[in-house]
């Protein structure tokens, strides 16, 4: 039996997991948490990884790796391969006012769908570059090549030569904001007008190509940015919609045509078998119920029990939960909110109640979104940390209107990396066929009135101080 391996470099943690190669059966996995914050150094990263492959057994026996990775994050190399600053993740909203910079300096909205199928918002990779440009001029000087967590992971896994031997993959280079899904090249122009001069990008190598190898020989995958690795990990097709609630709150498809969102809300993504990725994206998700459980003085199952014991709507009780400011919409200086608070709903079910439906209607209006592009929405499939939360799939069901699927609890996006793996190692037209075991369907009463009445107060909302 041949093995291989997914990592999943995410926000909050480095996971790793070991499938069969043919069924995609996990043998064994590992994990280890990164640092908190929206800066973080990449060696950090790569300790965690460390950590991560020696909890999951080693690495030595697998036939071959790839990698997936929170997207967008900013890691600038100078000539000798040196990390020249720490990373700016993707939820870093300082280069806010770089995005809107960059948005008129190239002709508006339309003219960066037209390049690169998004519109510029903090998170994007570019307006990290500007933010560099503006604020750091030295950094930015020494700056000789620009890549993402996973093209600088699987960069390390190679032993790290030189600068010229980077890769990257279709799904993750979309995410920068210069490079076309449309036309598959780089946008160097934008690359230069977001950093102030050229640099290095990594080689973007097809779907199922050998990227690179590891010192003692194993191939590498191209590896892909989270969403895309998921989508991969699920087999997700045409009229499946994957709400993924970690960090970040994400509503995405794949799709056979590029997709070009003029409001900013739908990014028009490349996926990692060669289609695309059309996807919305929160920053108030998993931690929004961190939050609540830490304000409740309970733990998730505590927070599940609370929410599921008070009736849907919370008798009015409604959270807007800006609590990182937000990505969409795009108010990056914003601060949650609580409305509607009484003496009746002045209590923890209602409280918990209120959290759950307040992030999860966040993500509806993402779907919605998505849906608004023509995307078929057929079937929801539920991943992330939150999906573990009885309370966030019956809740995300009767918020949404429809069934919630989520398969057993796992590592997705790392099982995605598995399979791109698998499917380097088979050197087929198609990836492997990894069939998901155990997809619990969950459908409750829709309950519209929630979404009505977040509209009516999801603008009441105070900018930080
Ligand atoms: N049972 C649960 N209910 C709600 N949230 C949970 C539960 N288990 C884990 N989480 C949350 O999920 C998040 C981690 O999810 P994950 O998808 O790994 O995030 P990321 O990909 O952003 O690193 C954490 O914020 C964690 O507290
Ligand atoms: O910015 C995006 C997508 O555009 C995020 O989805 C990041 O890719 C981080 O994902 P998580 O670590 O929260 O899963």
């Amino acid at each position: 039996m041949a093995l291989v391996a997914g990592i999943d470099s995410s926000t909050q943690s480095s996971k790793v997991v070991v499938c069969d190669a043919d069924t995609g059966e996990l043998v064994r996995s590992g994990s280890a948490p990164h640092p908190e914050g929206t800066e973080v150094h990449p060696d950090a990263w790569w300790d965690a990884l460390q950590q991560a492959i020696a909890a999951a057994g080693g690495l030595d026996d697998v036939a071959a790796i790839a990698v997936g990775g929170q997207q967008h994050g900013m890691v600038c190399l100078d000539e000798h391969g040196a990390v020249v600053r720490p990373a700016l993740l993707w939820n870093d909203t300082r280069s806010a006012q770089a995005a809107l910079d960059l948005i008129d300096e190239l002709g508006g909205p339309q003219a960066w769908i037209d390049a690169v199928g998004l519109v510029p918002v903090a998170s994007f990779t570019v307006t990290k570059l500007r933010w560099l440009r503006d604020h750091e001029p030295e950094n930015a000087a020494r700056v000789a090549a620009v890549c993402l967590p996973h093209d600088w992971l699987t960069w390390k896994l190679s032993g790290a030569e030189s600068l010229d031997t980077l890769v990257t993959d279709r799904g993750d280079a979309s995410g920068t904001g210069y490079w076309s899904p449309t036309t598959g090249e780089y946008r160097r122009d934008l690359l230069e007008l977001g950093l102030g001069h050229d640099a290095v990008l990594p080689r973007v190598v097809a779907p199922a190509e050998v990227a690179a190898h590891t010192p003692a020989g194993q191939p590498l995958g191209p590896g892909t940015g989270d969403n895309a690795a998921a989508a991969l990990g699920l087999g997700a097709v045409t009229g499946d919609v994957i709400i993924s609630i970690g960090t970040s709150g994400v509503a995405c498809a794949v799709a056979d045509e590029p997709v070009g969102d003029v409001s900013g809300a739908v990014a028009g993504f490349a996926d990692a078998t060669g289609r695309f990725l059309p996807l919305v994206a929160t920053m108030n998700a998993a931690r929004v119920l961190d939050a609540a459980a830490r304000l409740l003085g309970t733990d998730h199952a505590g927070l599940s029990e609370l929410a599921l014991s008070a009736p849907a709507g919370a008798g009015g009780l409604v959270l807007v939960p800006y609590l990182e400011g937000e990505r969409t919409p795009n108010k990056p200086d914003a601060t949650g909110a609580v409305h509607g608070l009484r003496l009746e709903t002045a209590n923890p079910a209602y409280l918990a109640r209120a959290f759950v439906e307040g992030m999860i209607c966040g993500l509806a209006d993402g779907l919605d979104a998505v849906r608004a592009l023509g995307t078929p929405v057929e079937r929801v499939v539920m991943v992330g940390g939150a999906a573990r939360s009885e309370a966030v799939r019956e809740i995300a069901s009767a918020v949404l209107g429809l069934p919630v699927s989520v398969p057993q609890p796992g590592e997705y996006v790392a099982r995605g990396a598995a399979r791109q793996a698998a499917w380097v190692l088979a050197g087929t037209a198609e990836p492997p066929a990894w069939p998901l075991a155990d997809v619990v369907r969950t459908e409750v009463a829709a309950t519209p009135f929630v979404r009505e009445r977040y509209a009516d107060v999801r603008d009441l909302t105070a900018n930080k101080v």
